[in-house]
């Protein structure tokens, strides 16, 4: 079969229209509105706060496996400084910012593994070992992709509360430049990757991409149940 001709010009906005219910309800989870109006228990966000911190460790090894995956020094590169940029920046923010709110390094590196965040991380980076860069970078897209989304429709929206709110520094970090221009780097990468697709491969990459959203979904809903 020619694959010049099977390509059918996919991207990322068919990915999300293809489950715009759960893309939804993963962007518009009671956990993040709540967040945006400044009535989420602290007790969710603190518990969110500490499994992030396991989340971010294996969304580290994920870009790690993605640096084994490239078949190239361009995405070599690319997935390098991912990896860098996590280990080096994000990891040490992160740190920071559960001490402000009273979770010492220590308990984060004692805690225990929550079974979401076992589940949505084992998931990702299973998909990364069976498939290719494509696969992986499709598992990722709901973390990279929705966190971008979900803080910019919050300081879009004029139930919106910034001042006094706890969780302002939250929205602010994923509205900020430097994440909001990885969000645009990845949706370029997707949109190249998925433009030369056949519609078997999207419907294969589709699925990952409606698991992956579910189990953020069911990663909010772990922060609002311990509360
Ligand atoms: C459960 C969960 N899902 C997504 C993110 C967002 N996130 C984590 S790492 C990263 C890329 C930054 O280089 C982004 C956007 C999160 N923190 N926790």
């Amino acid at each position: 079969m020619s694959t010049a001709s099977a390509a059918t010009g996919f991207s990322f906005d068919h990915l999300r229209q293809r489950h715009a219910g759960l893309w939804q309800a993963y962007i518009e989870h009671e956990f993040v509105c709540r967040l945006g109006k400044a009535s989420l228990p602290e007790a969710s966000f603190r518990h969110y706060l500490q499994q992030d911190y396991r989340f971010l460790i294996h969304f580290a090894r994920a870009w790690g496996l993605a640096v084994y995956k490239s078949p190239d020094l361009f995405e070599l590169r690319r997935a390098f400084d991912a990896l860098k940029a996590i280990v080096d920046t994000e990891l040490e923010l992160h740190v920071g910012f559960c001490r402000q709110w009273g979770i010492s390094e220590q308990a984060l590196a004692e805690l225990e593994e929550a079974r979401e965040t076992l589940a949505y991380t084992r998931f990702v980076l299973d998909c990364g070992h069976r498939g290719d860069l494509l696969d992986l970078h499709v598992a990722l897209a709901p973390c990279l992709i929705g966190y971008g989304e979900i803080a910019n429709r919050l300081l879009a929206r004029s139930t919106t509360v910034l001042e006094g709110n706890p969780y302002r520094e939250w929205i602010e970090m994923y509205a900020g430049e430097d994440f909001q221009s990885a969000m645009h780097d990845e949706l370029a990468w997707l949109d190249r990757a998925l433009a030369g697709v056949s519609r078997e491969r999207f419907e294969q990459l589709a699925a990952l991409f409606r698991d992956a959203t579910r189990l953020e979904i069911d990663f909010w809903q772990m922060g609002l149940n311990a509360a």
